[in-house]
């Protein structure tokens, strides 16, 4: 069994995951700093083989996802440099893996088509991603595996920032829901504002997404914001934190 390994590209941060025998070994995470050249990034992830004592040797394998085109190439290179293969480039418009029932697939963001893909080969029945990413987001696939489309909102984090203009003027706002709803100070007003309507507005799509799809649904949370919002996890039939993780090792798995 080979060693694989995934890059997931996202708005904020990149995931490098380290995978022996389809078991996720290590996961790096790595800002998504854009002033930042490959030597940077190359810089982080040999340091962090180095301190875990992965030979790069073992990789013979590598599957990128992105939804950032500017950093596509350095982990590209990454591979080709060090690791001396060509990775597979995630591309939901010509991937057989899953049908797209949506206007133009090439449009897919190819961490919610790798979501999919996992959620949908595990659960073997219709789901429901939410990934609490940059971008929060719904992708939902029905239970003959077609993907049938996807609700984008701001994450939550994003939303929060989207409040000041000037990002250095952002006060440090916890993501904790306060315990009551109507705010005495700013910090509370946004953290009830944001973190309350947020709850309301996934209960809200997850509801009207599940009676669109007409069967029986599972809903599976994902994404580096996942654990926030604590009042609704009853909603969520299972939070996966290395489902894209997962999905491009399937991805990988089915093509290299
Ligand atoms: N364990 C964690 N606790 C709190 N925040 C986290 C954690 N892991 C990641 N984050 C934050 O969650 C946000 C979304 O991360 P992620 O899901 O990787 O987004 P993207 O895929 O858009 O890059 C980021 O701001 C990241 O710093
Ligand atoms: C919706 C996204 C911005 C989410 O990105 P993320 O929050 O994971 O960084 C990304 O998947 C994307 O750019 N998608 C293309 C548009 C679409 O999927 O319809
Ligand atoms: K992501």
């Amino acid at each position: 069994m080979s060693k694989v390994i995934v890059f997931d590209i996202g708005n904020s941060d990149v995931v490098v995951g380290f995978f022996d025998a389809n078991i996720l070994k290590y996961s790096l995470r790595i800002k998504s700093l854009k002033n930042e050249n490959a030597l940077y990034f190359e810089y982080r992830i040999l340091n962090f083989m180095l301190e875990k004592g992965i030979s790069k040797t073992d990789y013979t394998k590598g599957v990128v996802s992105s939804v950032v085109p500017s950093l596509t190439p350095y982990f590209v290179e990454f591979c080709n440099k060090f690791l001396d293969f060509d990775p597979i480039l995630v591309n939901p418009g010509i991937s057989k893996l899953m049908k797209i029932n949506i206007d133009n697939p090439e449009e897919l963001g190819a961490d919610l088509f790798v979501n999919a893909l996992a959620a949908y080969t595990i659960h073997q029945k219709a789901c429901i991603v939410v990934d609490f990413g940059t971008a929060l987001t719904f992708t939902s696939v029905n239970s003959k595996g077609e993907i049938l489309g996807v609700n984008i909102v701001p994450g939550i984090k994003t939303a929060i920032k989207s409040l000041f203009s000037d990002t250095s003027l952002l006060p440090q706002v916890k993501l904790e829901i306060p315990e009551k709803v109507i705010g005495k100070n700013s910090m509370h007003s946004i953290q009830s504002g944001i973190l309350i309507g947020y709850e309301g507005l996934v209960k809200e799509l997850i509801s009207k997404i599940k009676t669109e799809i007409g069967e029986d649904v599972t809903v599976v949370g994902t994404g580096g914001l996942s654990s926030v919002l604590t009042g609704i996890f009853p909603l969520f039939d299972v939070i996966d934190r290395e489902l894209t993780q997962k999905g491009l090792l399937m991805y990988g798995n089915a093509y290299l």
